[in-house]
Formats: C-alpha cells, structure tokens, sequence
C-alpha cells in the first residue's frame, strides 16, 4: 500500500512478501488445513461422501464396459443400464451434499477469520492505529477475507473430489492398460510443468490486486471522512483522480492475475485433450491388434476423463490457493498485530517506609517529583516503583489520595522525539483542575496516558494512590470519562448515544443528564425524542450539541475522574456560561482535569498547571499565576486565553513583574 508520508506501509512490498510469497502450494494447503481446524469432522463426512461418490462413479466405467461388451454378444442388457442409472442418481446425490458441506465450511472458516479480525482490530495498541490507514484495515475483513472463501470453499472441495477420483481412476488405469496410463502421465506432467511457472506470478499479482482494493477503501475513507473539506475545496476531481488510480491498479494486477491464470487453461486443456487423443489412436490400434477389447478401451477413456477433469479442476484449485494466500497473508498480518495488554502489570512489591528509595513529601529528600529521567528501561522501571506511596502512606492518606496523580512523566509517540519531558500535578476528587499551554505543548497527549491508549516512557500515574500498571487498563478507564475535541456521536439514536458507557441506564438517569446538559430542546426536536437517530458521525446536531451529547454520555458513567478537552470550543457565550456551571456542579462529584484554552474555564478552576514544552512550569489560582508565571502571562497575553465576554480583558493582559516560574 502506497500511503502519506510518514505512513508505513499496511502490506508488505514485493520483498517482504517473497517469505510468504516463495511459500509452496503444499505450504499453502497446510495454511488450509491449519485454517480448518475445528470444521475438521464437516470435513471428515464431506469426505466420505466424496469417497461414496468417487466409489459409485468409479464403478460407472466397468459397469459401461460390460454392457458394451454384452451388446455385442447379444440384445441389449437391461438390469446393467437400471444399475449404470442408480449409480449415477447416487453419486449425483453424495457429491452434492458432499460440497454443500465443504462450502459450508468455507463459510465457516471465513466467519471465524472474520470474528478474530474484528476483535483484534477494536484491541490493537493505539500506535498501531497511528500506522496503518483504518480504510485499509476495513478491507482485510471484507475483500480479503471475500477471496478466501472462494478459495476454501471451491478449491478444497475441487482438490479433495480431485484428489480422491484422481488417485482411484489411476488404480483402475494401472489394473486396464499400463501402457496408456503411461502416455497419458507423460502429457499431464508436461501441463503441471507449465502451471507450476505460473503459480508464483498468480500468487504475486493477487497479492497486488488486494493491496489496491485495500488503497481504495482507505482512500475513499480518506475523501468520504472530510467531504465538507473536499466539497468547499472544488477537489471532487481531484480526489476521483487519486482513487482512480487505486482503481487503475487494481485492474492492472486483475487483468495480469486473469492473463496468468488464463495462460493456466490451455496448458490444461492441452493436456486433456492430448492425452484423449493418444488414448484413441494408440488404444484404437491396440483394440485392433486385438491386444484390448472395445470395453477395455471404453472404460479407459472413460477413466482417463475422470482423471484429467478432476486433475483439470485441481491445477484451477490451486491456482485460486494462490491468489487466495495473496489475500490470506494480508489477513495474517493483521492477526499478527500487538493488542493492548488488558492485565495489571505483575505488581511489585512497593519499597517498605524508610527504605531507600520512598518518596516523602513534595520539596523534601525523596520527593518524587525529583525522579529524573535515566535511558536505562529497567533503571526508569525501578524509579517509577520506588514512587509510589508506601503501604503506611497508603492507609493513612487513602481518604485524601487524588484521584490522580502524575510524578515525572516522560513520554514520546517516537523515542526519539520526547513530547512530554517531566510532567508532574495532581487531581484531587472535587476539584477542578485546569491544564493550559501553548499548542502542542502535550495537553492532549497527556489525556491519551491518563486514558491509557499509551503507555509512559518513565514516571509513573496514580489512580487514587494505585500504581495505573497494578490495575489493568479496563479498571484505570472504568474510573474516568472523557470529552475531547472530537466529541464523538455515533450513528444510532440520540439513547444510544447518551447510553453508550452504561447501556442499562433509567430514564431517570438519562433526564438527569440531558437537564445538566441542558439537551432538552434536542430532544424536544428530534422527531422521536430520545429514540431519534443522529445521523453518520452525528451530522444531524450542531457542534455544540454534539460537545454536550459527549458531556452528557461522560457524566452519565458517572466516572471518579472527568478528562473535558476544550469543553466550551463550539459554544456560544450563553451556552459557554451553562457549561461553566454545569462543570463546577460536577466537580462537586467527581474529579475534573479540564484542557482550558479560554479564561473563562481557567478561573474557575481550582488550580491552573501551565505545560510549557512537555513540562509542567508552574501550578496555582489564576492571580497567582498572572504574577508568578512569566509562562502564563505570556499564554494569556498572547490571547491562548482569551477573555470571556465576562471577564476584563485587562486581567488577562495585565502585565505583571517576572517572577519565578
Ligand atoms: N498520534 C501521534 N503520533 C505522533 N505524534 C503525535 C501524535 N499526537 C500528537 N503528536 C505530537 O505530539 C505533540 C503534542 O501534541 P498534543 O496534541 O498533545 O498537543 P496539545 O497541547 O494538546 O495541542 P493543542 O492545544 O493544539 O490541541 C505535537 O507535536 C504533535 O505533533
């Protein structure tokens, strides 16, 4: 997959794939097998049928020999041709339940391809996400998995019924006339020769082919995901452009997969009807010699079809194996991607009081916000052990423990380029805390470790004085909610929205929140209340609606700790005031860490934490900070806070002596 820069590809190219793409089809059909397993007794009965099948069709020529023989010594043997008929309605019936229960399989190995590609893809690590193109992943569970079944379903089937007829007409051919056998293995090994060159280029250019197919989804994801962006920008030809290239791709590698695997047919056909015509001619000539009689010839030919169609079918088969491991390796790749450790780290035994190491008191030895960043893993592990709070700490400050606590954190989506570089405050429960900075200063980076989608380089986090590693990532996010600046609506009813965090919640609950967030007139519009759908991605609300329909789920889950990125971006200065309140009501309940961008959050906050280059520079009230903080007065000189309509500009402005940070 070709992508932006900065993207990695999502598919291995040519020389990566040639691990998987020199695999041989006898690899492939143990890739097969293994994909099977668990249909393996629908198989075991399928293949029975199949060998009953085989059986009553394989008695079809000696039967057709007699009767061919009989007729010429005399009238018309009746009983043979009612037998030659029963033969037939029989192996018709077995086959076709047979292949009903291959296909079957199929699709039940592709439902559970499908199942562990969807649980791994919603389980991936967050880098991951940040690596591959999300269109492109989409389509390794739809087109991949689509060109799997085909090949499980038909191409097991073909190789099974070809393999069993095949070997069965062999015997029979060695028993009639070892000579004929002998010309026809001749003709067929010089057809496998052919398809066997042409496997490896089939294979390749499949693999091509649903790379495009997976460009394509991630492409028209790209365009269908800014389409106000793409429409007020008159790039409509553009971005067809671009797909269409995709799409010109994807018919290149088609059309050389179908010139490759139609090169395949004559080869086949060749062989096929090579090996009827030298059966004819020199089994003819043999009949005349008197060396065969005219059933001998008869059932030859007879089994020489049902050798070559199969072996026919078979080449077919594993021409589709191929390309169907084209799309099976795109398929693994996913299966092999890391998932989110959901487990608590292996809890290590915090340092005893007085031990080396305990953290004491902010300011004094052993504070850990002295804890400085070492290189060494193991090093940095240890330190962030050794901050945690002793046991005896532990049970005397459990009542006042924060709800959060950072001590020292680092942190950098690349190792090489640290976002943030020591950053330490607390949370206390009903209190709000309000986190500024300029752009980029790693607000929301921060947010993403308290939420756990990453986890620190170093430091250590504290959820009501637990180490966040000892609890497991499902326990750290059952204590917090958050709203950020996506503010994500989904499609569904406006209840399903609100509900999404807790799907058993009452009405009384539900009417609770939509009044504090003060929903009401969504409802009331809505055309069926709260069972009113909100459109793909929520495009029926207005970006303030959708902000307080987030607020509204978050509150609902009625979490210890609310992270709020830029609460009041999308509103207007009344619906900005209503939000305020609403705030400062729920830090009466919980725990609120705000990313605050306007003056108007920040001066209700409790406490002000100023991020300046990925480090926390300085903490207090609002005034405080104007006087002490050269780092805040500049954000709020610099209009990063800007004014609420209530608030004087000339607080934020104020200039004030240059203090310590
Ligand atoms: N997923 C990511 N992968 C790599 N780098 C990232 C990723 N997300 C953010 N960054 C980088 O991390 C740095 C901090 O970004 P972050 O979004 O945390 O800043 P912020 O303080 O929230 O900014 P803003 O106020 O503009 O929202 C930026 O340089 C950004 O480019």
């Amino acid at each position: 997959m070709t992508g932006s820069s900065g993207e990695v590809p999502s598919s291995p190219g040519p020389e990566q794939s040639s691990s998987g793409g020199g695999r041989s089809t006898r690899a492939a059909v143990v890739t097969l097998f293994r994909l099977t397993a668990g249909h393996r007794s629908s198989i075991a009965v399928a293949t029975g049928l199949t060998m009953v099948g085989s059986g009553l069709g394989l008695a079809q020529p000696l039967v057709a020999k007699h009767i061919v023989d009989r007729s010429a010594q005399g009238p018309g043997p009746w009983p043979l041709l009612l037998l030659l008929t029963a033969l037939f309605g029989a192996e018709a019936a077995t086959g076709a339940v047979g292949r009903f229960l291959l296909e079957r399989t199929g699709e039940g190995v592709v439902r559970g391809l499908r199942h562990g590609l969807v649980a791994r893809l919603l389980r991936l690590e967050m880098r991951e996400y940040d690596r591959h193109r999300s269109g492109d992943l989409i389509s390794r569970v739809t087109a991949d998995t689509t060109l799997l079944r085909e090949v499980v379903a038909q191409a097991l089937s073909d190789l099974v019924s070809g393999a069993l007829v095949g070997t069965g007409a062999l015997v029979l051919m060695v028993w009639l006339d070892p000579l004929l056998l002998l010309l026809i293995a001749v003709t067929i090994a010089a057809a496998s020769g052919v398809v066997a060159s042409l496997l490896k280029g089939i294979r390749a250019a499949s693999e091509h082919m649903q790379n495009s197919v997976g460009a394509i989804c991630a492409d028209l994801e790209r365009a269908l995901g800014a389409l106000p962006m793409v429409r007020v920008h008159r790039a409509e030809d553009r971005e067809a452009r671009r797909i269409g290239e995709r799409v010109d791709a994807a018919y290149r590698a088609g059309v050389r997969t179908a010139k490759l695997a139609s090169m395949m047919s004559p080869a086949v056909e060749l062989a096929v009807q090579g090996s009827f015509l030298l059966v004819l001619v020199i089994g003819g000539l043999r009949v005349n010699g008197r060396a065969n009689s005219l059933g001998d010839l008869v059932a030859f030919l007879l089994y020489a079809s049902y050798l070559v169609l199969p072996l026919s079918s078979a080449f077919r088969a594993v021409g589709l194996i191929q390309r169907g491991m084209g799309a099976y390796q795109r398929i693994e790749q996913v299966l092999m991607l890391p998932t989110e450790p959901m487990e608590p780290m292996e809890p290590k035994e915090p340092a005893e009081p007085g031990e080396p190491g305990e953290p004491g008191e902010p300011g004094e030895p052993g504070d850990p916000t002295e804890f400085r960043r070492s290189t060494e893993p193991v090093e940095r592990e240890k330190a962030a052990v050794d901050a945690r709070p002793s046991r005896q700490a532990e049970r005397s400050g459990r009542d006042r423990a924060p709800a959060l606590v950072l001590r020292d954190v680092h942190f950098g989506y690349d190792p090489h380029r640290p976002v943030l570089r020591g950053v330490s405050f607390d949370v206390p429960h009903r209190r709000q805390v309000a986190l500024v900075g300029r752009s980029g200063a790693g607000k929301s980076t921060l947010f993403a470790l308290v939420a756990r989608f990453y986890e620190p380089d170093a430091g250590i986090l504290l959820f009501d004085d637990r180490p966040a590693t000892d609890l497991g990532r499902a326990e750290c996010r059952a204590r917090i909610a958050v709203v950020d600046q996506k503010t994500h609506v989904v499609h569904g009813s406006l209840r399903d929205n609100l509900t999404y965090a807790v799907p058993g919640a009452d009405d009384d609950e539900v009417r609770r929140v939509v009044e504090l967030t003060q929903l009401e007139e969504v409802v009331a519009r809505l055309p069926g209340g709260l069972s009113g759908m909100l459109g793909e991605r929520g495009n029926t609300l207005s970006g303030g609606e959708r902000q307080r329909v987030a607020l509204a789920r978050a509150l609902l889950a009625r979490p210890s700790l609310l992270l709020l990125d830029e609460p009041t971006a999308h509103l207007d200065a009344l619906n900005e005031a209503a939000l305020t309140r609403v705030m400062k009501d729920v830090a009466q309940e919980c725990a609120v860490l705000v990313i605050a961008h306007r003056l108007s959050t920040v001066q209700h906050a409790d406490r002000i934490v100023v991020l300046e280059d990925g480090r926390t520079v300085a903490s207090g009230h609002h005034e405080e900070l104007l006087t002490t903080s050269p780092v805040y007065r500049r954000l709020a000189a610099g209009q990063m806070l800007r004014a609420a309509a209530t608030t004087p500009p000339a607080v934020a402005v104020r200039p004030a002596p240059p203090g310590p940070q």
